[in-house]
């Protein structure tokens, strides 16, 4: 087993490729194979440095600070060079590729004379201070939490460790902070400056590095994962359609092959989807960008999801005019969940195909490496068609929406079934509540872009299914369950019921806003009174509001929801219950990813939140 010196965790002193400067660098993770150590720099660069490459923080001679600025070779030096330097406060610049590469004799010349100054430079010690998030700053002393502000910059920290002037060749990976990096008429403008600087980064390579520790078991896990979830559909649907669903019946047996593949089921979920993809590409709704791509660039995306719930909602309507059999989709159910099912995979596999073509900047930060692990993950963070980005349509509409359609089917077979002549109010409650929550969710569409399913995630095996086969028809099991388990819910139960589902969407709501508002603009004045801690990243974490509260506060809301979903069927049979027992497990699940991920982007601002609100999703318990 390959040893290594440095813990991750370990603030240490890491050289800045291509110079022999040393800066303040965080160890995120180590990697045995390449024996390479990815490290975090105050700025926020992700970058992996070879163990020669980093110095523990004792083996330096500190002074202040303010001794640099006061020579004048480094006044010289900072206003000539303007490199990027990652112990100085980002301005959004990003050093470009090919910079180094374009230099004439001038230049070099020029260059030369840089290096001299830097060795000046270099000759005048500095003091060290540490991170901003460094464990001086968490482990007692007194807080620097502050109202809401504009989020302050770094002050430069620079540290010598020798006088030689190598310049190293750089087979690192550059991971600029997304926040940072701006649009490309900055970075073509910067690329000039750049190329003078000392530290050449011509052959860095904007990427994003592929995970080592993989999440949802990894490779077993995601086998057992794509196997199990296709098969817990069926179970479900098969269970929940016999009389007694009662966790100790057995399931019954699969119906023959023949039964299950319908040519017209196929053909009407086809139909569904294409409908979908072209209200999709409807010229209506206004046009955002998403979140900085690792290389700078910030995707288009075009919000019409209500638009298309409405021309939806109008051909439902006119197909049942015409006289369309709409219970058609509950006779049929588990044959129309096994074709999106197929479809899924289909498109995974295309999906997948097509990832092994994109260059590695546009893969997923969760992709491995790894087939398997990657078909269920996804490569490719956002694989488009032109300008149809397939995630982003997936994630909202054919299941989304079709979960809508589908909770609509089953009151009409209930009614249908159970010869009603109006619905159940349970039925009419699960109808109400679900549609609320899908209607919302488009509603704010533009909130989606900063999930971790579009920032993270790759599009794969997982999302895919999740979307449009366990989103649709495990969603919808509550209405499915009260087709023919009917249960009469009294009014008074009714009514705390729905103050439940009031409840829980007040807060997942309002968190959900609060946050999306602060990140939109964090000098909000709505949002002055409220607390902030800042993190080197030059982001905040909000620590007082709902964010104060516990530490996700819209899984909070968003559980207290799922419970008012299943509560109208009764307490008979666990089946309607099931939602709630699977997102619990998901949220828990979620909550640990994203902790591990903001541990890694906030380091020990992370831990200080963490300190501060000490309850992860629910007050006093977890
Ligand atoms: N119905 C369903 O099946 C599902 C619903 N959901 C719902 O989707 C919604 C979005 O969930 P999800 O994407 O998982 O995560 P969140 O919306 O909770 O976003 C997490 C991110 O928020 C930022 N953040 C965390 N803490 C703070 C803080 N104190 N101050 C400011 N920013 C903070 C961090 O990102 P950064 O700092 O980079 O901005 C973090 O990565 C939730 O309401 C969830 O309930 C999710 C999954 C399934
Ligand atoms: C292992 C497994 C079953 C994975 C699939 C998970 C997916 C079903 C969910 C992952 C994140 C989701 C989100 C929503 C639906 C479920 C999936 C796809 C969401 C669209 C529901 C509506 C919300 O308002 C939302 C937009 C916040 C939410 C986003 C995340």
């Amino acid at each position: 087993m390959p040893s290594r010196k440095f813990a991750e965790g370990e603030v240490v002193r890491g050289r800045w490729p291509g110079s022999s400067l040393y800066y303040e660098v965080e160890i995120l993770s180590h990697d045995n194979k390449s024996q390479l150590y990815t490290v975090k720099y105050k700025d926020g660069t992700e970058l992996e440095l070879k163990e020669n490459d980093i110095k523990p923080l004792k083996s330096f001679k500190q002074r202040k600070s303010g001794s640099i600025s006061s020579s004048p070779s480094r006044r010289r030096s900072r206003s000539r060079s303007r490199s990027r330097s990652p112990g100085r406060a980002p301005k959004g610049s990003r050093r470009s590729a090919s910079a180094s590469h374009q230099a004439d004799p001038k230049e070099k010349e020029k260059e030369k004379e840089m290096r001299r100054e830097i060795l000046q430079v270099k000759l005048t010690p500095l003091v060290l201070k540490p991170f901003e998030n460094s464990v001086s700053v968490y482990n007692g002393e007194p807080e620097h939490t502050e109202k809401n502000a504009t989020p302050y910059k770094n002050k430069q920290e620079r540290v010598i460790l020798s006088t030689e002037d190598s310049y190293i060749a750089t087979q690192y990976s550059l991971r600029p902070r997304r926040e940072e990096v701006k649009a490309k008429e900055i970075e073509s403008e910067e690329q000039n400056r750049v190329t003078k600087g000392p530290a050449p980064l011509g052959s860095f390579q904007v990427t994003t590095p592929q995970r080592k520790d993989l999440e949802f078991g990894g490779v077993p896990g995601a086998l057992l994962l794509m196997l199990g979830l296709p098969a817990c559909v069926v179970l479900l649907l098969l269970q929940c359609g016999r009389d007694d669903p009662g966790l100790l019946q057995l399931p019954p047996p699969l119906p023959a092959l023949h039964e299950l593949w319908e040519t017209r089921v196929c053909g009407l979920y086809l139909l569904w989807f294409f409908l979908q993809a072209l209200f999709y590409l409807l010229p209506v709704g206004k046009v955002v960008e998403g979140t900085p791509l690792v290389d700078g660039r910030r995707l288009k995306y075009r919000l019409n999801g209500l638009y298309a719930f409405i021309l939806t909602s109008a051909a439902v309507g006119a197909a049942a005019f015409w006289g369309a059999e709409l219970c058609y989709l509950h006779t049929h159910f588990l044959q129309f969940a096994l074709a999106a099912t197929g479809f899924s995979v289909v498109l995974s596999v295309y999906l997948c195909v097509r990832s092994l073509k994109a260059p590695r900047h546009e893969l997923s930060p969760a992709s491995s490496g790894n087939a398997v692990y990657d078909f269920f993950i996804g490569r490719e963070l956002n694989p488009r068609l032109g300008a149809f980005d397939l995630k982003f349509f997936c994630e909202l509409r054919p299941g989304l929406i079709g979960w809508v359609v589908i909770n609509l089917v089953m009151l009409l077979a209930e009614m249908k079934i159970q010869e009603r002549s109006a619905p159940s109010l349970a039925m009419i409650l699960v109808n109400s509540f679900q549609l609320f929550y899908v209607v919302d969710a488009l509603w704010n569409e533009e909130a989606l872009l900063t999930t971790m399913d579009i920032t993270h995630d790759g599009f794969g095996f997982m999302l895919a299914f999740g979307d449009l086969v366990w989103v649709p028809f495990t969603y919808s099991l509550q209405a499915f369950y009260l087709v023919s388990h009917p249960h009469d819910l009294s009014w008074p139960l009714a009514s705390v019921i729905i103050a439940l589902k009031l409840c829980g969407y007040v807060i997942f709501r309002c968190a959900n806003s609060q946050k999306n508002a602060f990140r939109k603009n964090p000098t909000d004045p709505k949002l002055a009174h409220l607390k902030t801690i800042h993190t080197s990243t030059g982001k905040s974490l909000l620590v007082s509001g709902w964010w104060g509260f516990v530490r996700h506060p819209n899984y909070l809301g968003d559980l207290i929801m799922a419970l008012a979903w299943s509560l109208p069927c009764g307490f008979n049979h666990l089946l309607p219950y099931f939602y709630v027992i699977y997102f619990t497990a998901l949220l828990i699940h979620r909550e640990a990813r994203d902790e591990h991920q903001c541990r890694r982007k906030y380091g020990l601002a992370w831990e200080k939140y963490c300190q501060r609100v000490p309850y992860r999703i629910f007050p006093y318990v977890y």
